[in-house]
């Protein structure tokens, strides 16, 4: 999948805020923030007990249920698949442990 592919996902997502709960799997988690919560959650615990497992087909299937409730979290908040990205492209370049010990430093 890539970020295209995610946008294009995103765009399909943010469609569905006014589809029927009772056709779209999407709609009907938009109309339920706590719900949405806890997919995401779960679907992140699930996605980690496959890294533990080692079982790396369960967890490409996984990954993409983490997506897919992610993307649903910011269409529930409106945020914008570019903010995100920004803030990932802000990150290149500098070291997670950089990044760690400026901000022990603090
Ligand atoms: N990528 C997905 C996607 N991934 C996972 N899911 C759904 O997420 C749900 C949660 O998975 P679980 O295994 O936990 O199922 P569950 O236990 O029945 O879920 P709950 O009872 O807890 O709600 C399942 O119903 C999956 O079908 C998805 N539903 C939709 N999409 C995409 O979103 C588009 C729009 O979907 P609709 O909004 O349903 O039209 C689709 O065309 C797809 O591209």
């Amino acid at each position: 999948m890539s970020q295209s592919t995610l946008d294009d996902l995103f765009r399909i997502l943010e469609s569905r805020k006014d589809a029927d709960p009772a056709v779209s799997y999407t709609a009907k988690l938009l109309g339920d923030r706590k719900k949405i919560a806890k997919k995401l959650g779960e679907e992140g615990v699930e996605a980690a007990l496959e890294v533990l497992q080692g079982d790396r087909d369960k967890l490409v299937s996984e990954s993409a249920d983490v997506l897919y409730h992610l993307l649903v979290a910011w269409v529930a908040l409106g945020i914008q698949p570019d903010e995100v990205w920004q803030a990932l492209e802000a990150r290149m370049g500098r070291s997670g442990i950089d990044e760690k010990k400026s901000r022990k430093a603090e």
